[in-house]
């Protein structure tokens, strides 16, 4: 399982304003590693995540998610690649206000379509697994800044999605609770053998990446992919 991009290009707007922010793009992220985007804001990191979560449709060229190409299917069978196949956690979390920890990854799974009273062992488990076993009945206004974050990143897991992007993880929290959520961060990558690619202008989630892609230098035509520390 990995994903591929190959000749992508997306140009936002029209003629007399037009951005052209990648231009045949190439660039590969495997399984079982967190790759971290870096790069000037406006270099075309959130591009990226949507283009390669199905958000966003390139103009040309392809996203192969596991030898399929996300940019040729209907908008029918991306919104359900996005459904089955997809994780994301974007910044702050965006958890739904009044409901408890385990509810909020309970909710992803009603939305899937299952039952979710099987699955309320489950969620807590996942919940244990990035260290909130003590806070499972507590509601995001109860929570801190990391906190929050670890439920949203519970719940983009909680799925099994094949590909989890995330954008700006550490934006919201303090120093101390950004290496400790990216330290998690790469050891989840690792052990769910998921492609997990983030965002971010945080040296803490560079460092605790496997991999850190410079955007100047991609879309610059190097696909350059640096690894870092380790
Ligand atoms: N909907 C849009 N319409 C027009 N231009 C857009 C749109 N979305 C993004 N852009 C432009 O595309 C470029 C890349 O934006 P993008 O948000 O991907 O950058 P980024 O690296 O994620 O930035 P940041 O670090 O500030 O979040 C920018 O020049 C931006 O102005």
């Amino acid at each position: 399982m990995s994903l591929e991009l190959t000749g992508v290009t997306v140009t936002f707007g029209r003629t007399d304003a037009r951005t052209t922010v990648f231009d045949g793009l190439d660039v590969t992220f495997e399984p079982g590693r967190m790759t971290a985007l870096a790069g000037p804001s406006g270099s075309g990191k959130s591009t990226l995540l949507a283009v390669a979560g199905a958000l966003l449709r390139p103009a040309s060229g392809q996203v192969l998610l596991d030898g399929e190409d996300l940019a040729a299917l209907t908008d029918a069978r991306r919104a359900r690649a996005r459904r089955e196949r997809i994780g994301y956690m974007f910044q702050s979390g965006n958890l739904l206000s009044g409901l408890t920890a385990t509810d909020q990854l309970l909710a992803a799974v009603y939305i899937s379509g299952a039952r979710p009273r099987a699955h309320r062992s489950r969620a807590e488990e996942a919940l244990t697994r990035v260290g909130l076993g003590h806070r499972l009945r507590h509601r995001p206004e109860q929570l801190s800044g990391g906190e929050r974050q670890r439920v949203a990143l519970a719940r983009a897991l909680f799925l099994e999605p094949k590909l989890l992007l995330i954008d700006e993880p550490t934006a919201a929290v303090d120093r101390s609770q950004a290496g400790d959520l990216a330290t998690l961060l790469a050891e989840r990558a690792h052990q769910d053998n998921c492609v997990m690619v983030v965002a971010t202008h945080d040296p803490a989630v560079a460092e605790a990446a496997d991999r850190v892609v410079d955007m100047t230098a991609l879309t610059a035509g190097a696909a350059s992919a640096a690894p870092a520390g380790r």
